[in-house]
């Protein structure tokens, strides 16, 4: 049997009254690896993240393929994704302040997340909610865990989601620019943390960013996608050797610091590149 944890195979995405597709048939596997989608904005990676969650409404979702390791994902009623969504497979969101809710306690906001998941009492959840945050390298859980969301830091907060997430010890995590909020030091934290997951416990993880330097770094492979298509796949090693313009030409607009001044480059499109493949 197949160690892929996730196929999908020629998704299409349509958001509702939109003339045209958001995804236009992309097809990739993941293993237990990080793999990293990178496109200028607008070119369908966020879709691509929520499509497999299913959280995408109003939105006609359509694919040969989309397995998530026994499941398919196209036939998963909402009661059955409930199950899925947040305790196998969870999404890593760029911004806290858009999934934390205000107006409750961070820690019952994490703990929740576990006792949705698992026939156990509620101090058996709040001491996982507390393991879980000192994992994510908070440095007092206790105090953290009664404060609300408006009391703790970005950095704090994308750690408290990124603990949320990984509560329920999911197959497959999807973080969708996770780091791009926090500051340096932080967001080597959290790579470390989400790095771990995938040496140590096997997970697969999708890094959906912006940054070419991140998924080089950080990624196995890369997809780097256009207008909603997948137009090159790579080891995230041979990145700079990639062969298709529009790679290269992501990857020649990138500013260099201490290199000589030169006028940032535009990015080259032509209209080929959004041809169907045969
Ligand atoms: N809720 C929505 N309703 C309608 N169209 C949408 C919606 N969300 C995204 N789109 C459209 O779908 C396409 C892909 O957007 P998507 O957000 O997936 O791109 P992205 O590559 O993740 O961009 P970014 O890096 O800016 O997040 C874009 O044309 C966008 O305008």
């Amino acid at each position: 049997m197949s160690q892929d944890i996730l196929q999908v195979e020629n998704l299409r995405i349509r958001y509702g009254g939109a003339a045209t597709d958001a995804v236009r048939g992309v097809s990739f596997t993941l293993g237990r690896e990080r793999l990293g989608i990178v496109g200028e904005s607008g070119s369908g990676k966020s879709t691509v993240g929520r499509a497999l969650l299913r959280l995408l409404p109003g939105a006609t979702i359509t694919a040969d393929t989309l397995r998530f390791a026994e499941l398919d994902l196209t036939a998963l009623s909402e009661k059955e994704l409930l199950k899925v969504r947040g305790r196998r497979m969870s999404m890593i969101l760029q911004d806290p302040k858009f999934s934390l809710n205000p107006i409750r306690r961070v820690g019952d906001q994490v703990a929740e997340t576990y006792l949705r998941h698992f026939n156990c009492t509620k101090a058996e959840a709040r001491e996982k909610a507390l393991a879980m945050l000192s994992a994510v390298k908070i440095r007092d859980p206790e105090r953290v865990y009664d404060q609300y969301p408006h009391e703790i830091s970005g950095g704090m907060g994308q750690r408290v989601m990124i603990a949320m997430m990984l509560l329920a010890d999911p197959e497959l995590v999807i973080a969708d620019e996770p780091t791009s909020a926090l500051d340096v030091t932080v967001r080597l934290q959290v790579l470390n943390i989400l790095d771990g997951l995938v040496r140590d416990r096997g997970i697969g993880l999708i890094m959906i960013s912006h940054d070419l330097n991140l998924v080089r770094n950080f990624c196995d492979r890369v997809l780097i996608m256009y207008a909603g298509r997948i137009v090159e796949t790579l080891a995230a090693r041979d990145l700079d050797k990639a062969q298709h313009p529009y790679t290269r030409g992501l990857l020649a607009a990138q500013p260099r610091i201490g290199g000589p001044r030169a006028p940032l480059r535009v990015l080259d499109r032509r209209p080929e590149w959004l041809e169907e493949k045969a």
